[in-house]
């Protein structure tokens, strides 16, 4: 297969210079991440073994999509490629280098969660004001200060620090940091920050280890690497010092990270850091019409801080970008979901070529609720993983203290649950008589005659005897039977069980699916170590994304610009550009912050393939209050002649707003719909292109059916409203009423004994 073919002169240079350092800073849609796909597929075929390749992408998603790209090429070998987020990547590293550092090789790896809980206990018992302290705040400088690799004793020593924080009102940070440090080392865990920064700390003391890896990658390669942080742009640095076989990706008008520490200095950075440096420019962008290139390049105009670059496209000169304004956040659901199924209906798409992209998690409800409405199936991307269920993280607590008792977050979740008798009381002496005889709290809990006093020891004995035996079932069984036994024994199983509520059911049944995934993981023919210990071992950095069952699944994708990195879509619907949402309340008060913003609009309308709608909504509720909205500041950066105007009249909504609100809670945490199949998908049918279509004159011969004769999914004719397709039926006989789709009409709802409606087909 000659592969190369499908390269443009400069994409193929890019791909066939395989030595040396090489930078690729682009446009978006310019086939960044395919050269990194093809240069990897190149390699192999010139020879260069899979093993020796590292390849860093921005989310497991990305790489797992690279593979499979690569192994159409390459077949097998494909699988050997070292490949993955920074973070799944040096966590795999890590295990096998833990000791080195003092850590043992079946470390946990805590998650926000467990970070942000150890830190509250922290500031409880050091008794600071969690306001001025709030756990939120601490988190992130921490986060900060390990991106930035600053350890804790650089923190407490570095006075400049000091002082800021000073400024700042919280001068103890240092000595929470330090505490907080020293917990998690004790309690075997790494968070995330730390994966990074521990391999720092291992490349730094260990030359031999650095020398090994240096050795191992052969050749690296980075995608979206203006997303990169200090401590990510360390590694990769040290990595590639020996053969500098490196080759990053990216676009500094896409950084849009700078929150969490990204820095756009790594790109400028990299020609200093080689003076080698190969750089190639990519200018023709493959993936959207005229238009939609032509306003992300007016857009990003705006910006003073950016790499001069040209971005043209050769595509279709395409639609106008619309623009539409509607009169509440409900109505911009409505307003989105109806253009969507139009617009299926119209260009002949299926749902997969839809997007929904919005500035906050929190915008996703009224589309949600919307598409619902319309029988629209969709998923939501980037939004709670079925891993951090509470269900789900309190047996996987008793996982991980069964590969390693010292999870001082483990044994807080679960020491009590389910009751026996061990509440917080307790747990708080346990914690003090740890830090008082400076062990860990599981050795006190196997010795609490000697720390404790009071009555608990016989409970305290149990729980500990409970937890070794796991450790000893373990070794004997595989890792689907080991889950079982803890799920059993531990006293979950039975726990939720009892619990009949569609909650409690609903929690059992997702303990079913976890063990169902552990099942499968333990009859896998590919791995050699089918333990619990080894399925366990990455489960912190699995997203909502990642194990995806119906990834081919027809569905409107709905997620924050920030997970839709890297993506592309025919169609996409960027919602809610209002002033103080986006651009957001919060960057308003500086140029760098708003230009972030800027970027990230720009990354949002360079998502779309053929057609881009943006929405605003003059009303939202937001914190619990009908708040009135302008029009983002960005609408007005766009030239008006890429722009078609429409305006949503405020009409009585076809929706019953409260049904909303009563169904608000169970929407939002089911987070995926699929609708109940229909009979039929068929186009509706006439094909017009004006928003409102003139009075329609029925079909000659017009002879309505009788009520009991519709199905969901009919294609039917209604005498004045035209044609239309029947997305919901409600009600019993003589009395259903059907919500019929019409085009350019949208949603109406008839009483089908009355209503004159024909069935089509
Ligand atoms: N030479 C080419 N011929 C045909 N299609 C191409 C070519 N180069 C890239 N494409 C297509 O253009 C689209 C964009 O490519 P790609 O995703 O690699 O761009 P990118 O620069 O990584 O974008 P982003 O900045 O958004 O990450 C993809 O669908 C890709 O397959
Ligand atoms: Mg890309």
């Amino acid at each position: 297969m000659d592969y190369l073919a499908g390269l443009n002169p400069q994409q193929r240079a890019a791909v066939e210079n395989t030595q040396g350092p090489v930078m690729i800073v682009a446009g978006a849609g310019s086939g960044k991440t395919r050269v990194i796909t093809y240069r990897v597929a190149h390699l192999i075929e010139k020879g260069v073994d899979a093993f020796n390749i590292l390849v860093l992408t921005f989310t497991n998603k990305a790489s797992k999509d690279m593979r499979e790209r690569i192994g159409k090429v390459v077949g097998n070998e494909a699988k050997n490629i070292w490949m993955g987020t920074f973070h799944s990547v040096f966590a795999k590293i890590l295990r096998v280098e833990a000791e080195k550092i003092g850590y043992p090789s079946n470390f946990t790896i805590y998650d926000t969660d467990d970070s942000k809980s150890l830190i509250r206990t922290i500031l409880r018992e050091m008794q600071l004001d969690d306001k001025l302290y709030a756990a939120n705040v601490v988190y992130n400088r921490i986060s900060s200060a390990k991106n930035n690799l600053i350890s804790a004793t650089e923190y407490l020593e570095n006075d400049q620090i000091q002082a800021e924080d000073a400024g700042n009102k919280r001068p103890l940070l240092g000595l929470i940091y330090d505490t907080y440090a020293k917990r998690c080392y004790k309690a075997g865990a790494m968070d995330f920050d730390d994966l990074l920064f521990k391999t720092n700390v291992l490349l730094k003391n260990h030359p031999e280890v650095l020398n090994k890896y240096q050795h191992k990658f052969k050749y690296l390669m980075v995608d979206e690497y203006q997303d990169t942080n200090f401590s990510q742009y360390t590694i990769v640095k040290k990595l590639a010092a020996a053969h500098q076989n490196i080759c990053v990706v990216g676009d500094d008008a896409q950084s849009i990270y700078a929150f969490r520490g990204a820095n756009i200095q790594n790109i400028l950075n990299f020609e200093r850091d080689y003076p080698d440096l190969k750089v190639y420019k990519l200018e023709q962008n493959y993936r959207s019409t005229q238009n939609i290139v032509e306003v992300a390049n007016s857009i990003i105009a705006n910006n003073k801080n950016q790499l001069e670059k040209n971005v043209f496209s050769e595509n279709e000169k395409g639609d106008r970008i619309k623009i539409s304004r509607a009169f509440s956040d409900n109505e911009e659901g409505k307003l989105v979901a109806e253009a969507i199924v139009q617009d299926r209906a119209n260009a002949g798409l299926s749902y997969k070529d839809f997007a929904i992209l919005y500035r906050t998690n929190a915008q996703s409800r009224a589309m949600e609720e919307a598409l619902r409405k319309l029988n629209v199936p969709y998923k939501i991307y980037g939004g709670l993983s079925f891993y951090q269920r509470k269900e789900i993280k309190d047996l996987i607590a008793y996982f991980r203290l069964t590969f390693n008792p010292a999870d001082e977050e483990a044994i807080k979740r679960v020491i009590n649950y389910p009751r026996r008798g061990l509440g917080d009381t307790t747990v708080e002496k346990i914690s003090a008589a740890a830090g008082q005889h400076d062990i860990t709290m599981w050795q006190v809990i196997c010795n609490p005659q000697q720390y404790i006093q009071g009555r608990i020891a016989n409970q305290l004995n149990d729980f500990a005897v409970m937890i070794q035996s796991f450790a000893a079932e373990s070794k004997k069984l595989d890792a689907y039977e080991t889950a079982l036994y803890i799920a059993q024994h531990s006293g979950i199983l039975k726990e939720l069980h009892t619990d009949d509520s569609v909650e409690g059911r609903s929690r059992y049944e997702n303990i079913q699916e976890l063990l169902n995934g552990i099942k499968e993981f333990a009859e896998r023919e590919d791995i050699e170590d089918r333990s619990l210990a080894i399925f366990m071992q990455d489960i912190a950095l699995l997203t909502n994304d990642d194990n995806d069952k119906n990834k081919d699944a027809d569905t409107v994708s709905l997620m924050t610009i920030h997970s839709a990195k890297g993506l592309e879509f025919k169609n996409v619907f960027i919602v809610g550009l209002e002033e103080n949402l986006f651009p957001s309340q919060m960057s308003l008060t500086s140029r760098v912050d708003l230009e972030e913003e800027r970027r990230l609009f720009y990354v949002a309308i360079t998502r779309a393939e053929k057609k881009l709608t943006i929405t605003y909504a003059t009303s939202r509720y937001r914190w619990g209050t009908l708040t009135s909205c302008e029009p983002s500041r960005f609408i007005n950066e766009i030239n008006p002649s890429y722009l078609e105007l429409e305006v949503v009249k405020p009409a009585k909504s076809s929706f019953g707003e409260n049904s909303f609100d009563n169904e608000r809670k169970t929407w939002s945490q089911q987070r995926e719909f699929t609708p109940k199949p229909t009979t039929s998908t068929t186009v509706i049918r006439p094909k017009t292109t004006s928003i409102l279509p003139k009075a329609h004159v029925p079909t000659p011969g017009f002879a309505p059916n009788a009520a009991n004769e519709f199905q969901n999914g009919m294609d039917v004719e209604h005498e004045k409203f035209g044609f239309g397709k029947i997305v919901n039926l409600e009600g019993t006989l003589p009395d259903v009423k059907a919500t019929v789709f019409f085009q350019g009409l949208g949603n109406k709802q008839l009483l089908l004994k009355f209503a004159k409606l024909r069935i089509v087909r």
